[in-house]
Formats: structure tokens, C-alpha cells, sequence
């Protein structure tokens, strides 16, 4: 029997390592935990060789973990191959289907393998790709290839589906076209796992996301929490100096960080709306015009960059004390 209240995938202590066990081995991933609750759609960022595609074998069964736990539906989805396989969807980053098959022949290949199969033709309608059930594999692009690659990762209607970078080398169209079929499945109850390298798919699609950086995850939460230790950045430009005010000197803004390039100044907070009506009140007193103001919460994209640069996962940078003076 099922037990729904677990998640639909957890890892513990999770490590692979490529070669021997000593000396010439690598150790891919070190240490893992991740749990992706059912329902969820959850995003696995990532450096380049962070080790997301190693850790993505790893929970669909593919390979055996050098140490740790996994459960996949409450199974270890390598030792119960069996109790597992049926009820996932793998989508791999090559799908490698025999260029001379039509789609509706690699289809029923695949379907063949596949327990309890829907119809080939529902699978294809699914992925939008139904018109070109009798077009060669070969001739297809390479969007329409990936959508062939989704759709038989969905002949077994998956309950946990695994994307390994599923939108990659797409056309912004079919890119779309893929989130929207993703957002669906979700809708419908199917649990994803999908990885990727667009910061804004895991944005746009995902519940909740990991950053693995060097075979472990730095950070995961919401992008809200992921982000939420990462200094806000406000920007505005000073007037001349040799204006109506004088020399300005920025008043000191508790917390934050502030840099002067020319007259362009940039402020690094933790605490926005304070460090804001700070710099406000004293553009207001003064009677300064702050030019080409922008004030922005932190990024996916900076934390995912502070993670690469190896920076501090949580927690913002020290902050210096005073305010610059010009
Ligand atoms: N079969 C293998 N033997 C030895 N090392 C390997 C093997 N497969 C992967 N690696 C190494 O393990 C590390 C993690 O690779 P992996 O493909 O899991 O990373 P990734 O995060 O998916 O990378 P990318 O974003 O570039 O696809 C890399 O340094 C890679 O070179």
C-alpha cells in the first residue's frame, strides 16, 4: 500500500564516487540530502559537474549509491527496481531513439517496455507532437526531439516524473511549450523532479529548489528562502557636486554596504525598506534628486553566482558601517 504522507523522494547522506575507492576515484556526489514532497515540482540547479545528472541516477535506480539512503515512493529505488520503475517517468538528456524509426514506432518501442502503457497516440497528443507520429526521428528538430523524449517518459503516467534538463537547447516557443506541459502534469498530481540551467525556469516552474555546488546542496528552500539571506541592492546616481548642494555626503546607513563609482552609487542591504527610507529622508532633506533610482530584492541568479564564486551559502556579506562621502 501506498503511503502517501511520505515524501515522494528522500535522500540522506547521499555520496557516489566515480573509480576505485582509493586514489583515482572521484567522489561525484558527497554527501547529499534533498526531500522533494509529493505534488511538488522541485528544481536541481547547479555549476557545471555540481554533480546533479550523478545525484538524478542515482534516485532513478540507475546506479547504486557509493553510501546513503534513498526512497523513492518509500522504496530504495535501486535495490526495488521492481516496486519502483513502474510507477516512475525518466526523461533522460539524450533519448537516443534509432534515427530510422518513425515517432509513433519509438513510441510503441518504448510502450513495449513500459507496464501498463497509455496509448502511444495519448502520449504524443500530450507533448503536442500527435502530427508528427509518421515523420522519421531523424528529421525531427531538436525540440521536437526532447518533446518525443517527454512523452515517453510519460507512457507510464509517472506519479514521480525526473527531467533531466528537459528544456535545454530549446527555442524560447518550445521552451514555453514544455513549461506549460510541466505546470499541467503537476496540476494533475504527478511529483517532479526536473534539473536544469535556466535560473528562470527553475523560477518560473519550480515549488521548491536545491543549488548544489561540488557534490552537495548549499542551499534549498523557496526561491523567497533561498534568496532571502542575500542584500537587496539599491542604485541611483548623485547630482554634480559642483550643483546647488555642494559636497553631498551619503548619511550612514546602518547595515549596508555602499560603493561609489563616480557618481553612481550602489548600496547592498539585508534590511531594504529601512536602508530605502534612510536614504530617502536624507534625499528629501537635502533636496537631492537621486538619478536613475532602482531598488531590487536579491536574485536567484546573485545567490546562485555567490554559490559558484564558493561565497558563504547563507548570510550576507559583512557589511561596512558609514555611508561614502564624495
Ligand atoms: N563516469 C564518470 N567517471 C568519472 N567521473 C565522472 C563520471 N561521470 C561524471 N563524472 C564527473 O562527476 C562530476 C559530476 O558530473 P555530473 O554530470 O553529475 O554533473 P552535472 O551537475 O550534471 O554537470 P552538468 O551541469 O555539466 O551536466 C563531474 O566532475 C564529472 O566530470
Amino acid at each position: 500500500m501506498t503511503d502517501t504522507s511520505r515524501p515522494a523522494v528522500e535522500a540522506v547522506g547521499l555520496h557516489r564516487r566515480y573509480g576505485p575507492a582509493e586514489g583515482a576515484g572521484f567522489d561525484a556526489v558527497r554527501g547529499l540530502d534533498l526531500t522533494v514532497h509529493r505534488g511538488e515540482l522541485f528544481a536541481l540547479l547547479g555549476t557545471n559537474g555540481a554533480g546533479k545528472t550523478s545525484t538524478m541516477e542515482l534516485l532513478e535506480g540507475l546506479a547504486e549509491p557509493t553510501a546513503g539512503q534513498i526512497r523513492v515512493l518509500g522504496h530504495d529505488p535501486y535495490r526495488e527496481r521492481a516496486a519502483v520503475r513502474p510507477r516512475i517517468g525518466i526523461m533522460l538528456q539524450e533519448g537516443g531513439f534509432p534515427g530510422e524509426l518513425t515517432v509513433a514506432e519509438a513510441g510503441r518501442c518504448w510502450a513495449g517496455l513500459t507496464s501498463d502503457a497509455r496509448p502511444v497516440d495519448e502520449a504524443l497528443d500530450l507533448v503536442g507532437l500527435l502530427d508528427r507520429r509518421s515523420v522519421r526521428v531523424k528529421q525531427l528538430s531538436g525540440g521536437e526531439r526532447r518533446r518525443l523524449d517527454l512523452a515517453v517518459a510519460l507512457l507510464g503516467r509517472p506519479e514521480v516524473l525526473f527531467l533531466d534538463e528537459p528544456s535545454t537547447g530549446l527555442d524560447p516557443e518550445a521552451r514555453a511549450s514544455v513549461w506549460q506541459l510541466v505546470r499541467e502534469l503537476r496540476a494533475g498530481g504527478t511529483t517532479v523532479l526536473l534539473t536544469t540551467h535556466y535560473l528562470e525556469e527553475a523560477e518560473e516552474l519550480a515549488d521548491r529548489l536545491a543549488i548544489m555546488h561540488r557534490g552537495r546542496v548549499v542551499v534549498a528552500g523557496t526561491v523567497a528562502e533561498v534568496i532571502a539571506d542575500r542584500p537587496s541592492r539599491i542604485g541611483f546616481e548623485l547630482p554634480e557636486r559642483s550643483g546647488p548642494h555642494g559636497d553631498l555626503v551619503l548619511p550612514p546607513l546602518a547595515g549596508a554596504e555602499v560603493t561609489a563609482e563616480g557618481r553612481r552609487i550602489t548600496v547592498r542591504t539585508t534590511t531594504l525598506q529601512a536602508t530605502l527610507t534612510d536614504l530617502l529622508g536624507w534625499a528629501a532633506h537635502h533636496g537631492v534628486a537621486l538619478g536613475g533610482l532602482d531598488a531590487r530584492s536579491a536574485s536567484l541568479e546573485e545567490a546562485f553566482l555567490a554559490i559558484a564564486a564558493g561565497a558563504e551559502a547563507s548570510g550576507p556579506r559583512v557589511p561596512s558601517p558609514i555611508g561614502a562621502s564624495l
